[in-house]
């Protein structure tokens, strides 16, 4: 049971490396979420901040390993060209995008003022 359990998180691991080798997008995210540890330090965040960025950095890279495992699976049922693969892998791009989107609004609201301070001086 404890080996199964083991050998089911070594898959995922071995996942996030597969999606890490073929996604350039995901390497735009590595940056951004050591850029965001990196003012998280420097500010000094609040615990309940660091929650909100821990949630807000999670969700986008959740949502771009999805899509990028919904994209395998549409390449690998429709590899020639159709409507339906297209809207899904739209769709799915688009879940990305919101979340993108949300966790730039948590980004403004955690750092914007503070950045904003650090400029005016
Ligand atoms: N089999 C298909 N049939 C119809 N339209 C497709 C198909 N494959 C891709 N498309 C269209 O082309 C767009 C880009 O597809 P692609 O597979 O290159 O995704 P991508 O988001 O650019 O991938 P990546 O994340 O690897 O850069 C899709 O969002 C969709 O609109």
């Amino acid at each position: 049971m404890v080996r199964k359990r083991a050998a089911s998180f070594g898959y995922a691991f071995r996942g996030v490396v597969a999606a890490l080798r073929t996604e350039v997008h995901l390497w735009v995210h590595a940056a951004a979420t050591v850029v965001v540890v990196g003012l998280g330090l420097y500010f000094g965040l609040a615990r309940w901040e660091w929650a909100a960025v821990a949630l807000a950095v999670g969700a986008v890279w959740c949502a771009e390993l999805v899509n990028t495992a919904l994209e395998a699976v549409v390449n690998l049922v429709s590899p020639d060209y159709h409507p339906l693969a297209g809207r899904a892998k739209d769709v799915a791009a688009g879940a990305v995008l919101v979340m993108a989107l949300a966790a730039l609004v948590v980004g403004l609201l955690i750092f914007g003022p503070r950045v904003w301070a650090l400029l005016a001086l």
